[in-house]
Parts: structure tokens; C-alpha cells; sequence
């Protein structure tokens, strides 16, 4: 029998699943880690922590499935998006790396532009400057630390640092270095024109692959900390939320995700790149350098939800969601924008927080928290509408992520949003795909779709939007929109007084 392994470097924790061709699920095994926030708007973390808990979980993975190392055929990695790992030239990670939700370099950002001018960006980078994004984040290293930024010799994106503990080769694929804002998007290669432009050695870029190419093989090194065999062969996987649309079987256009991780995405495949000329979504290379997603991205979803456990104590998911469904829509009148860490669509705003708004004495725990839930479904719901005024179109949206498994989180978004969800059978979609992503690099798969038939199942649940409350929420939505428009300044400016406190 064959099996396959995925693993997912989530944001919160990283998650080994292995799998047999059909996609049964043997065993998953997670880690939850906490990254630094040394300053506020700061957010990193020591590579070395991801390859700990990439080791430990795939050992506990192999233990709990009984499986034989040498019946795993192939494996391969999803990963948060846009971070920089940097290595010096003995491999050695030169700092802690900078993920994808930090927002330091809004100077950097600002440098960019004015550097580049509006009209170079809409071309060469299809996609909006923003904080947390590789390029701006290595600037700020170049100019707060150039002790550090001298003893660069490797650039890449946090999965490739585990792909490369694993196969002690040096490697990207074309989903993730898309999103860097240093790829050329349209041509799937390097940008030099970036790169350039901005003094930045090309030579500091791995080569990229396909995610379903041969990234290498385990190394008996790494096979002596993960419990692999020696030689297994390694694919090379994508960003997690390309492996994500492939775990939810949704491959090509015409399909759309709703994903509610720590940050939350709307996700539609498309055929070309899409242009956006007002630059507050994404346009990325989907699994190969000729498919392409376009993407609308908030910040803190799921990171919404766990900052209001933590603030309310409250650690148990299912009272969580049952006191959150006893709540009537709209939360007794109150909102919430969950712009806690910045936004990107469609505000593209590092210098924002969070609000409250409605606030009375009658308001309980039950009633934030569910009003959490909603601010979060109405900023994807902004997404949605960004993507649709682009004329993109999806005849089946598959919610995923960890806010899938809260069965009111489902129905409050598909009454927001006023459409039908899917929901896929495993809930670690992110692994399912990278498993796929190995099978068909090993052939065992005759392509993506090939292994998206035989191993993606839907579960036998659709959520559909109940109309009265989805009358209901339209006025929230009004709402929801003109609280920002109208508190915009106000915010930016209460955002940037806290900062200054730090
Ligand atoms: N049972 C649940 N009910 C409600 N929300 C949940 C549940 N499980 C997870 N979540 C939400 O999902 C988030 C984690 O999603 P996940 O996709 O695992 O994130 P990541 O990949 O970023 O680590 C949590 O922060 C939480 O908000
Ligand atoms: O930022 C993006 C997409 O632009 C995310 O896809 C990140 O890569 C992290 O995802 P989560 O870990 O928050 O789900």
C-alpha cells in the first residue's frame, strides 16, 4: 500500500497529515507555536521552531497511523504566504523571519512606490505594495540592519526552509515566490526589473519549481529527526493557498474559496492574470506558472476569534459556538471591524485597528463573540464584492480553514455573503493538498485533477443562506461599510498614538 504525506506551516501551528491514494486520512499531527511580536506591528519567528515542530509531527503522524516509513511514496509542503527566511552562506537563518502579518515596513512600502511610480507597480507587480510582503520586509532589513542584511546569501519563503531542512536543497516554487512582489507574474520567472530597480541581488533567489515537480529527496540527515526513510522523494509544493484550492478540489475557474485561517482569503481560480487597477487584491501564479488566483486577503479572521477568547477567557470551542448560535443576527446591535492587525482588500491599510461599535450595557461575551464571527464574514464579504467587480464569477464556493469546523461561523457567513457553501470532508485541506502536490509528483496522480478526483470528498452538509437573515445583515453590511468610512482618520490616527507608545 502507498501513502502520502502533507504538511502545512500554518501562521499558529504547523499540521502533518498522511493519507493513502484515495485520500483517507491516517493520522494528522499539529503543533501550535506563538510568534514574537517584540514591538507592536512586528511578527516573526525563529525557522528553527517550524523544522522542531515539522520533525515532531511527522514522527507522532507515522506513529499514530502504524504506517512504515517506506510505504510513505511521497511528500510535500503548503505554507503561509510572504514571509523572508534569510540564510547566511552556512545556512544559517541571519535573524528570526519576518512573516507575512507584520507590518514594519511601511516605510519600505512607501519607498517602493514613490521610487517605481504607480504605472511600473500596476505592470510589474500586479498586486499592491503592502507590509509583511518579502521585498519591503528585506528593504527594512537592508536599512535597519545592515549588519545583518551583509551576511544575506539565501532568500526564501518560510515553507522553503523546511523543504530545505528536509532536502538540504535550496528551493522555491512559482505560487509563493509570486507573492513576494520580486517574481514576475505574467512571465513565472524572477523580476529583474524589481529586483534592479531596487539594488537587490537577483542571486539571492532560489529557483523556482512547478508544485508538482521533484524538489529532491530526504536526506539521512532529516530522516534520522522525522522518522522518514532516507531517499523518499520531496515535491515541491505551494502556498497555502493554492495547496488549499487543490485540497478543496477547486482547480480552475469557476471555483471559489472562503478560507478562515488566522487571516482570512476569497479565492478565485482564473485562466490569466487579472488586472486590478485599483491594486487592493492579489493576483498570484496558482500551481504551475500558467494558472493564475485572485485573491482578496484580510488580516486577522480566525486571529479575530482567538484575540477574543483570550481577552474573555474563554478556551472551550464548543461553548464558544453554542453561545455564539444563541445569539440573534446582528449581536443586539453591535459591529465589529476586524482590522486588528491592518487590512489589506480592500483597504490595503497597515495603520488600522479594530472597533467595537454598539456597545450597551446588555452586551455579554455571547454577543461580542458573535459579533466577531460577523465583522470577519462582512470583510470577506468585501472581498467577495472586489473580486466579483473584476468579473470573476464562482458557481461553487468552498469555505475552508479552521472557521469551517464552527458549523454558526458557516451559516453567519453564508447568510452574510447570501450564497451556498461547501464545506470539504477533511478539515485540513492546506495538508490534503500537499499531499496531492506528491502523489502527482511521484506519478502516482496522472496530474492535480487527476488526484483532486480521487482524493477530495465534500461533506454531505451545503449551507444555505436563510433569506430573513440575510435582509437582515444587508443593513449591517451598510452599516458595517459607512462605520469605516466614517471613522477611517479617526482610527488611523488612535492606531498610530498606540505605535508611538511602544
Ligand atoms: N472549532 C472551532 N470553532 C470556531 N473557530 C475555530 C474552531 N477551530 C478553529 N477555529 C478558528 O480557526 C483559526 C485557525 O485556523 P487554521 O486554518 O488552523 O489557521 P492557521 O493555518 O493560520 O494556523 C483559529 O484561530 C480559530 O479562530
Ligand atoms: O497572507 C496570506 C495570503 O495572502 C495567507 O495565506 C498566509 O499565508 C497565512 O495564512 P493563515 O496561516 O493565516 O491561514
Amino acid at each position: 500500500m502507498s501513502y502520502l504525506m502533507g504538511i502545512d506551516l500554518g501562521t499558529s501551528s504547523l499540521k502533518t497529515l498522511i493519507m493513502d491514494v484515495s485520500g483517507h486520512v491516517k493520522a494528522i499531527s499539529a503543533r501550535s507555536y506563538q510568534f514574537a511580536s517584540p514591538h507592536n506591528g512586528y511578527a516573526e519567528q525563529n525557522p528553527g521552531q517550524w523544522w522542531q515542530a515539522c520533525c515532531e509531527t511527522t514522527a507522532e503522524a507515522l506513529r499514530i497511523s502504524g504506517i512504515p516509513p517506506h510505504a510513505v511514496r511521497g511528500i510535500s509542503f503548503s505554507g503561509q504566504m510572504h514571509g523572508v527566511v534569510m540564510l547566511d552562506s552556512s545556512y544559517r537563518p541571519v535573524r528570526p523571519a519576518i512573516l507575512h502579518c507584520d507590518a514594519r515596513s511601511s516605510r519600505q512600502v512607501e519607498e517602493i512606490k514613490d521610487q517605481l511610480g504607480m504605472e511600473k507597480i500596476r505592470e510589474w507587480f500586479m498586486n499592491p505594495v503592502y507590509t509583511g510582503f518579502l521585498l519591503p520586509s528585506l528593504l527594512w532589513v537592508r536599512e535597519e540592519e545592515p549588519g545583518n542584511y551583509e551576511k544575506i546569501r539565501y532568500v526564501m519563503l518560510p515553507k522553503d526552509y523546511i523543504r530545505f531542512r528536509m532536502t538540504g536543497v535550496i528551493a522555491s516554487d512559482y505560487s509563493d515566490a509570486s507573492a513576494t512582489l520580486a517574481f514576475d507574474i505574467k512571465k513565472g520567472c524572477w523580476s529583474a526589473n524589481i529586483l534592479n530597480s531596487l539594488d537587490v541581488p537577483v542571486d539571492y533567489f532560489p529557483e523556482c519549481f512547478g508544485t508538482a515537480d521533484t524538489a529532491g529527496t530526504v536526506t539521512e540527515q532529516a530522516a534520522g529527526e522525522t522518522g522518514l526513510c532516507a531517499g523518499t522523494r520531496v515535491v515541491a509544493g505551494g502556498s497555502d493557498q493554492v495547496m488549499q484550492a487543490i485540497g478543496n478540489g477547486s482547480i480552475g475557474p469557476g471555483f471559489a474559496t472562503v478560507n478562515v485561517g488566522s487571516s482570512g482569503q476569497v479565492c478565485f481560480q482564473s485562466a490569466h492574470p487579472v488586472s486590478n487597477p485599483d491594486l487592493n487584491t492579489n493576483t498570484f501564479c496558482g500551481y504551475s506558472k500558467d494558472r493564475w488566483i485572485t485573491m482578496g486577503a484580510i488580516m486577522s479572521a480566525g486571529l479575530s476569534l482567538k484575540w477574543i477568547n483570550g481577552v474573555l477567557r474563554q478556551t472551550d470551542y464548543r461553548q464558544v459556538n453554542e453561545e455564539a448560535s444563541a445569539v440573534l443576527p446582528g449581536s443586539g446591535g453591535l459591529l465589529f471591524l476586524p482590522y486588528l492587525t491592518g487590512e489589506r482588500t480592500p483597504h490595503i491599510n497597515p495603520n488600522l485597528t479594530g472597533l467595537f461599535l454598539g456597545l450597551h450595557l446588555n452586551t455579554g461575551r455571547a454577543e461580542m463573540t458573535r459579533a466577531v464571527m460577523e465583522g470577519v464574514a462582512f470583510a470577506l464579504r468585501d472581498c467577495m464584492e472586489v473580486c466579483r467587480g473584476l468579473g470573476l464569477q464562482a458557481d461553487h464556493i468552498i469555505a475552508s480553514g479552521g472557521g469551517a469546523r464552527s458549523i454558526p461561523w458557516l451559516q453567519i457567513q453564508s447568510d452574510i455573503y447570501g450564497l451556498p457553501l461547501k464545506v470539504a470532508d477533511t478539515e485540513e485541506q492546506a495538508c490534503l493538498g500537499a499531499a496531492i502536490a506528491a502523489g502527482t509528483g511521484t506519478g502516482i496522480y496522472q496530474s492535480i485533477e487527476d488526484g483532486c478526483r480521487q482524493a477530495v470528498r465534500y461533506r454531505d452538509l451545503t449551507v444555505t443562506p436563510s433569506e430573513s437573515n440575510h435582509r437582515i445583515y444587508e443593513e449591517y453590511y451598510r452599516l458595517f461599510k459607512e462605520a469605516y468610512r466614517e471613522s477611517r482618520n479617526i482610527i488611523e490616527q488612535v492606531t498610530l498614538l498606540g505605535r508611538n507608545l511602544n
